[in-house]
């Protein structure tokens, strides 16, 4: 879906919500659906362990969330692969390979809608409307592998130039690999964030990027930083077209939808898992002692109202979540008439 500089790259999502009807619906927990699927994800390289063991299962994946209502799938390649016992050169052919897995998906996705309009007809299940594959670049401490994105604790060592080098490499691949938007996810400082934003402008990244945080309150990123501060640090770059959370308690997201209004005009996202607890040592989650608040559709409304634009689900969340999202929003808003977007938009 190229781009022509950075002018179109600030206005993109706008224009692609603007085609959603408003409001834009991102999929839900990645690995929790392969995990469903029989996927072992207790490995270094987590759920990119997929990529190489069952291509498949993650086209399959992308393509159920699709079936769900997503206009927007994060592809696999949230966990670094850096020294995960995979060549760079091996590192940097699955990054390509999880765009094209999504891509593939959203091809197929199409081809079906097209022709075959009576399954629509029949089951609501196939609706043309606008779709973006969003590249995902998960943080430094999901590389790590031991929990610190919900921490952001990584060290006096560790300083902007670290960062911008560790993730240069995965950057400059996913932003050409044919992937609408980079979204960078459960990020859990404002260090990392001022990493990504020197990033996008050093490389001259073509394509937009969101940032999205990994929150442990109503008002702070996992490292205690403040949302405004780290918010802050995403509105002053121009490729960076929407801001927002995810992997983040629900109970804490309308407090941080208010925070980062209270900074930016640009769009706002949430997509939160579960309520649950990483543990990072044994690969799974914990019921938190606040307790897990999977149900967090009927909040959609009142996070819209407060001002948020696109949505979806993280770790533990299911196609459940995302179908229960899409039915949530399209109660609610202009979105497209399945029946007349193929005159619209296609
Ligand atoms: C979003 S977390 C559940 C991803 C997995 C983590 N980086 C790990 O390797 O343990
Ligand atoms: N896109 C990733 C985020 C993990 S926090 C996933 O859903 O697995
Ligand atoms: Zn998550």
């Amino acid at each position: 879906m190229g781009l022509g500089g950075k002018e179109e790259t600030s206005s993109f999502l706008r224009g692609f919500l603007d085609k959603c009807g408003g409001y834009a619906v991102i999929d839900g927990g990645f690995a929790t659906e392969l995990e469903r699927h029989g996927a072992d994800l207790n490995d270094p390289l987590w759920s990119a362990k997929c990529l190489l063991s069952s291509p498949h299962l993650v086209r399959r994946v992308h393509l159920d969330y699709l079936d769900a209502g997503a206009n927007i799938i994060i592809t696999a390649s949230y966990q670094g692969f850096e020294a995960k016992g995979l060549s760079k050169e091996e590192g940097e052919a699955l990054l390509k390979r999880s765009v094209e897995l999504a891509c593939e998906a959203r091809e197929i996705y199409q081809d079906r809608c097209t022709k075959d309009s009576s399954d629509f007809l029949r089951n609501g299940r196939c609706w043309r409307r606008p779709i973006l594959v969003a590249a995902s670049v998960g943080s430094y401490g999901a590389y790590l592998a031991d929990g610190s994105e919900y921490r952001g604790d990584y060290g006096d060592a560790v300083t902007v130039e670290t960062l911008k080098d560790f993730h240069r490499r995965r950057v400059q691949i996913l932003a050409n690999s044919g992937a609408d938007l980079i979204a960078f996810e459960t990020i859990p400082n404002k260090l990392e964030a001022k990493a990504y934003v020197e990033l996008l402008e050093e490389e001259g990244i073509e394509i937009p990027a969101w940032l999205s945080f990994s929150c442990k309150d109503e008002s702070s990123a996992a490292s205690g930083d403040s949302m405004l501060e780290c918010a802050s640090i995403a509105d002053s770059c121009k490729q960076v077209a929407a801001v927002g959370v995810n992997c983040t308690a629900p109970r804490f997201i309308h407090g941080l939808i208010s925070s980062i209004k209270q900074v930016t005009s640009k769009p706002v996202l949430v997509y939160p898992n579960s309520g649950e607890t990483y543990d990072a040592e044994n690969k799974t989650w914990v019921k938190s002692s606040e307790g897990a608040d999977e149900d967090f559709v009927s909040y959609v409304g009142k996070w819209r109202d407060a001002g948020a634009s696109l949505f979806g689900g993280c770790c533990r969340t299911t196609l459940n979540t995302i179908k229960a999202i899409t039915e949530a929003l399209s109660g609610k808003t202009s979105r497209v008439d399945p029946s007349n977007f193929a005159d619209k938009y296609m």
